[in-house]
C-alpha cells in the first residue's frame, strides 16, 4: 500500500473538500429560508448553487483517483501473485491443483480490487460525511440527534455482526469456486481420456457438483445480505419519522425554526446516505478481505530458492560429469531413493533402467534441481546442487520429459524458450536438424505456425523432434531425456534414436530408457529397482552378470 499513498493522500485530500461542500449545503439552505421568510437579501441562492455544482465535480475527481489507485494496487498483487505462483517449488505443483492457482489470480484479485475502488471509496466518503453531520446536528438540535444516534447504533452492531458471517461465508464460496475451476481444469485437461472412456456423464457430473455447492454458499451468503437491508432501513426510517414527530412539535413551540429543522433533516439524509454507504462499504471490504487472505497465503509460500553462492558459468567440463553420492530421497514419509551412488563421466551416454516406479524419473529430477535430496549429496558440472544458482545451473542442461509437452503458442515461442535472443535462422537451422523443415511450410504460417494448446497439433513423434529441436538450440552440457514409454511404430522409432544421436553427440546425457536400442548403445547402463542401483555396466556385461537386466533385454525392455 506504501507506493500508493500518494494517490490515497491526493483521494483524502479531494474527499474531505468535497463532504465540507457537502455539508455546507444544509446550513445554506437553512440561511436561505430564513431569509426568505423575513424577505431580506438572499444571496444564498447562488451559493447553493455553485456549491453544489463544486461537490459533483470533486466527487468525480475522488472516484477517478481511487479507481486509478485500486487498479494499481491489485496490478502490484497480481504481479507478486504470477512471480510466486510460477516460482514455487515443484513439489507445490503437485500437491494443489491449477484450478487453485488460477482462481487466485482471476477471481481472488478482482475481489479484492473492490476493496479498494468500492469498498475504500464508500467507507472514506461514508466516515467524512457521518462524523461532519453528526456535529452539525449536534450543534442544531441535541434532542433531535439522540432520537436519530439511538437508530443509527443499533444499526451499527447489526452490520457488525452481520459483516462478520459475510466473511466466512466468503471464504467458503471462494473456496468453492477454486474447487470448481480445478474440477472443470482438470477435465479439459484430459478431455481426450474423458471422451474415449464414455466418462463425460460422470465429469459433468463432479464439476456441477462443486458449481451446485458454489451456489448453495452463494445462496447463504445472499441470506445473510438480505437481513442486511431491512434491519437497516427499519433503524433508519424509525429514527426519521421520530424526528419528523419531535421536531415539527419543537419547531411549533418556537424552540426551533422551520429553516433548522430542515438542516437538521437535510444532515439526517447525509448521515443515511453514508451509513447505507458504509454498510455497502464494509461488506464489499470483508469479501474482499476473504479474498486477499486466500492471495496472502500464496504469497507467504517460501519460493524455489534463488540466487545460490555458484553460478554455473560454463562451457567447463569437469570430470566427471555427475556424481550422486550416497542420495536418499523420498516425496513424504515413504522413501522412494536409498542410498543411490552413481557416477556420468563427461561426454557418456548413461542409461537408468529398472521396473516401473523404481525411481528412474526421480533421479532426473534431483539433477534438475527440482528437488533437495534428503540425504546425500548430487554433484552435477562440478558443484553440489545445493549451493548453485539453479536458473543458471538449467541454462547448461536440458530435460526432455516423457511426452515431451510442447508449450500452448507458436513454434518460434516454444524453441525460443531457452534462447530468447535466437535468430529466425537459428530455429529453421535447428528445425533441419531434427527434420522439422515441414512444419515451417505448413498452413502458410511459417514460424508463426500455431502450435494449439500444449501442442495438440503435432503428432506425438512431431513434438519428441521439437524438444530435440530445443535442446539443440539450447546447446546444452548436460541432457536429461526420460523416453516415452509409450510404443511408437519402428520407423518413427528409428527416426527417433538418430535424432537422439545427433542431439546428443559430445554431450553429457542421462537417460530414463526404455527401449533396447538406446540402452545397447549407452556406455554404461544403471539399473535401479526399488530405489537402490542393483548393478552398473554396458550391456554385454549386465547380460551376463545381471538377472533382472536380462529379463528386461529379452522382454525388449520397455520397463
Ligand atoms: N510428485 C510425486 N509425489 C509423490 N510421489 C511421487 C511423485 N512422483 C513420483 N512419486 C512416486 O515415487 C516413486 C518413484 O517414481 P518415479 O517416477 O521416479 O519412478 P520411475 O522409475 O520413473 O517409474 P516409471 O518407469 O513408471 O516412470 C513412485 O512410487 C511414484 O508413485
Amino acid at each position: 500500500m506504501r507506493e500508493h499513498r500518494t494517490g490515497l493522500v491526493l483521494v483524502g485530500v479531494v474527499s474531505v473538500v468535497a463532504t465540507i461542500l457537502g455539508v455546507a449545503q444544509p446550513l445554506m439552505m437553512q440561511r436561505m429560508i430564513d431569509a426568505a421568510s423575513s424577505g431580506a437579501e438572499n444571496p444564498w441562492v447562488w451559493w447553493l448553487v455553485g456549491v453544489t455544482l463544486g461537490e459533483g465535480v470533486l466527487r468525480g475527481a475522488q472516484s477517478f483517483v481511487l479507481q486509478r489507485t485500486g487498479e494499481a494496487f491489485v496490478g502490484g498483487l497480481r504481479r507478486s501473485l504470477i512471480a510466486r505462483v510460477l516460482r514455487l517449488p515443484m513439489a507445490a505443483y503437485s500437491a494443489t491443483p491449477k484450478g487453485e492457482w488460477i482462481s487466485r489470480l482471476g477471481a481472488d484479485t478482482s475481489q479484492v480490487r473492490t476493496i479498494v475502488t468500492s469498498g475504500l471509496f464508500e467507507l472514506v466518503s461514508a466516515v467524512l460525511m457521518f462524523g461532519a453531520a453528526v456535529v452539525l446536528m449536534v450543534t442544531l438540535d441535541p434532542v433531535l440527534f439522540s432520537l436519530t444516534l439511538g437508530g443509527v447504533v443499533l444499526g451499527g452492531v447489526g452490520i457488525t455482526f452481520m459483516g462478520a458471517r459475510m466473511r466466512r461465508t466468503s471464504e467458503v464460496t471462494q473456496a468453492e469456486v477454486a474447487r470448481m475451476t480445478s474440477a472443470a481444469d482438470r477435465a479439459l485437461s484430459s478431455v481426450v481420456l474423458i471422451r474415449a472412456s464414455a466418462a463425460t456423464e460422470q465429469q459433468v457430473e463432479l464439476v456441477t457438483r462443486y458449481a451446485r455447492r458454489a451456489e448453495a454458499s452463494g445462496v447463504r451468503m445472499a441470506r445473510i445480505q438480505a437481513w442486511v437491508q431491512p434491519v437497516m432501513s427499519l433503524c433508519i426510517q424509525g429514527a426519521f419519522l421520530l424526528v419528523l414527530a419531535v421536531g415539527g412539535l419543537r419547531v411549533a413551540s418556537g424552540v426551533l425554526t422551520v429553516g433548522e429543522l430542515m438542516a437538521f433533516i437535510m444532515y439526517l439524509f447525509l448521515l443515511v446516505m453514508p451509513v447505507t454507504q458504509a454498510m455497502s462499504a464494509y461488506t464489499q471490504i470483508q469479501l474482499g478481505l476473504a479474498s486477499y487472505d486466500r492471495i496472502r497465503q500464496v504469497l507467504h509460500m517460501p519460493a524455489e530458492r534463488t540466487g545460490g553462492s555458484t553460478d554455473v558459468v560454463g562451457p567447463t567440463e569437469p570430470e566427471p560429469a555427475v556424481v550422486l553420492e550416497d542420495v536418499h530421497f523420498g516425496y513424504g514419509d515413504e522413501p522412494v531413493l536409498r542410498g543411490v551412488s552413481l557416477t556420468v563421466p563427461v561426454g557418456s551416454r548413461t542409461a537408468v533402467v529398472g521396473p516401473s516406479g523404481a525411481g528412474k524419473s526421480t533421479v532426473l529430477a534431483l539433477l534438475e534441481g527440482f528437488m533437495d535430496p534428503d540425504a546425500g549429496v548430487v554433484r552435477s558440472l562440478g558443484h553440489d546442487l545445493r549451493d548453485v544458482d539453479l536458473d543458471s545451473y538449467r541454462r547448461h542442461v536440458a530435460y526432455v520429459e516423457q511426452g515431451a509437452p510442447a508449450l500452448g503458442g507458436t513454434l518460434a515461442g516454444n524453441l525460443r524458450l531457452v534462447r530468447t535472443d535466437a535468430t529466425d535462422e537459428d530455429l529453421r537451422r535447428v528445425l533441419g536438424a531434427v527434420g522439422l523443415d515441414g512444419l515451417i511450410a505448413r498452413q502458410d504460417a511459417g514460424l508463426d505456425l500455431d502450435l494449439g494448446d500444449n501442442g495438440s497439433v503435432l503428432s506425438g513423434g512431431e513434438r519428441q523432434r521439437l524438444a530435440w529441436a530445443r535442446v539443440l538450440l539450447q546447446d546444452p552440457q548436460l541432457l536429461l531425456f526420460d523416453e516415452p514409454t509409450s510404443s511408437v511404430d519402428s520407423a518413427t522409432e528409428s527416426l527417433l534414436g538418430l535424432a537422439l544421436d545427433e542431439v546428443s553427440r559430445g554431450r553429457t546425457t542421462v537417460i530414463v530408457a526404455h527401449r533396447l536400442s538406446t540402452v545397447v548403445t549407452a556406455d554404461q547402463i544403471v539399473v535401479l529397482e526399488n530405489g537402490r542401483v542393483l548393478d552398473v555396466g554396458t550391456h554385454t556385461e549386465l547380460v551376463e552378470r545381471c538377472a533382472l537386466y536380462r529379463t528386461f533385454a529379452e522382454h525388449q525392455l520397455l520397463v
